[in-house]
């Protein structure tokens, strides 16, 4: 069988990760792909005096990779959106399969650069993209081929979970953040992991394969944990939760839930001890139930372990000349569905309300007459003594299920009460159930 030959593209964490592995454990790679994968040439920014790359010709140009006639495959592995698509699309045109981790590409460009690489007939494969080394692609697209996928729900950015769970232990957030990057979990722009951006990509991704619907990135709802103070995630505690940051999709008869915010999830429920760098996703099939992946989501060789796998796939395949191949998004393009992202204001949740009011008569009667009159019932209240000893108090909510838009016009009228402070913490529970 004809060896296969590998040109890494971006010799950074991943990069790094993945000439490690693929060279620490050539022979038993080699033994399950069915042929050697030899990685022939390696391009990067700048050089890394601190790793020994043999006789492997190094560049820093990536594009010497796409133009080299024997490279079979090219790992793209340098992040960001213009260059590696302009990358990615040249590798196509070249005839080349693409192993990649750039979510942010795909989430994006992904529609465009799947339809080229259809027309040229090779491989691009993204594992490593979606909750790093936890293989959720592989089970999706190939481990749940038989269930109508109803949702899915998971801690999908590692850096942001790390923040959380640190947080929790009372750790600050900007010290947590800096370790994070530290350890090679984030982002290069690490906003793109505390505002929600990075879990928006994933879940894009996991949502098209899941449910056989375009990409549609633009379209979902963002929230970060850049707001998440220590006193909620102490509190949502005192009420049996855990505040965790969740991308969740659901297929409706109407359209797709698309949306990434911090939510409250129940102490008891296994997503809920899902702690640190670990990433965990739940996927609900209808033949099967719910089922749960769960693994680090972010790191070296955690991450090199998903771009292997793919690797491994396109070699397999590379190797016997086979034409078979998994659809891009698990659907073959005639089966995918134009069902679109609802809006925000559609979605059905519980909520958590935090409201900062003057400590006088009334008030509760004055807050809880503004929510009855929008149909939200109240699961749980709890009025604090005041810590804040200049005569207001938090009173903390917990509500039953409601729509959205019922919420913000609420929230609105909440907010204009005299006797609160003009702003609501609102975080969104769910309990899976
Ligand atoms: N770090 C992780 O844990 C992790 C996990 C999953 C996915 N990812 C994704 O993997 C990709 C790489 O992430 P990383 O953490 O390894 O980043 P990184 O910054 O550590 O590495 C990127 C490397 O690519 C090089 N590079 C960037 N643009 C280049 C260009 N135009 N020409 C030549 N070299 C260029 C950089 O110099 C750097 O060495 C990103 O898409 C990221 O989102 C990262
Ligand atoms: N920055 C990402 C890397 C893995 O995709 C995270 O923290 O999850
Ligand atoms: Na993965």
């Amino acid at each position: 069988m004809k060896d296969v030959n590998v040109g890494i593209c971006g010799l950074g964490t991943v990069g790094s990760g993945t000439f490690n592995v693929l060279t620490r454990n050539a022979r038993l790679i080699a033994g399950r792909a069915g042929c050697s994968i030899n990685i022939i040439r390696i391009a990067s920014r700048r050089p890394r005096d601190d790793m020994d790359l043999g006789d492997i010709p190094f560049t820093t140009d990536i594009f010497d990779v796409v133009n080299d006639p024997s490279v079979d495959i090219v790992v793209e592995l340098i992040g960001g959106y213009d260059t590696a698509k302009e990358l990615v699309l040249a590798a196509i045109r070249n005839g080349k399969h693409v192993v990649t981790a750039n979510k942010a590409l795909i989430a994006v460009h992904g529609n465009e650069i799947f339809d080229a690489a259809q027309k040229a007939g090779v491989v691009v494969a993204y594992e490593a993209g979606v909750a790093g080394g936890i293989p959720v692609i592989k089970a999706i697209r190939e481990g749940m081929a038989a269930n109508r996928i109803d949702w899915i729900a998971g801690i999908i950015n590692g850096t942001g979970n790390y923040i959380l769970t640190e947080m929790r232990a009372g750790r600050e957030f900007a010290e947590v953040l800096k370790e994070a990057q530290e350890l090679g979990y984030a982002e290069a722009d690490p906003t793109f992991d505390v505002e929600g951006i990075d879990a928006a990509h994933k879940l894009t991704i996991l949502a098209s394969a899941g449910f056989g619907v375009p990409l549609q990135f633009e379209k979902g709802f963002t929230e970060g944990i850049s707001k998440i103070t220590p006193y909620d995630i102490a509190h949502a505690e005192l009420l049996g939760y855990r505040i965790k940051h969740l991308g969740i999709a659901r297929r409706r008869e109407d359209g797709i839930e698309l949306r990434v915010h911090p939510t409250l999830i129940p102490q008891s429920h296994l997503i809920a001890k899902v702690d640190g760098v670990l990433n965990a996703v739940l996927v609900d099939g209808d033949a099967v139930g719910q089922t749960m992946y769960y693994g680090p989501g972010a790191g070296d060789e955690a991450t090199a372990s998903a771009v292997i796998a793919d690797i491994v796939d396109v070699a397999r395949a590379v190797s016997i000349g086979s034409e078979q191949r998994i659809p891009y998004l698990g659907f073959e393009p005639e089966a995918v569905e134009d069902l679109s992202v609802l809006p925000m204001e559609d979605v059905h949740s519980a909520y958590y309300l935090r409201i900062t009011a003057l400590d006088r008569p009334g008030v509760l009667a004055n807050i809880s007459s503004i929510l009855s009159e929008h149909g939200i019932n109240i699961e749980s209240i709890m009025q604090k003594e005041s810590e804040l000893k200049d005569g207001r108090i938090p009173v903390i909510i917990l509500t039953h299920t409601v729509q959205e838009r019922q919420m913000n016009q609420a929230i609105e009228e909440l907010e204009a009460l005299a006797d609160t402070d003009g702003q609501v913490v609102r975080i969104r529970a769910e309990n899976f159930n």
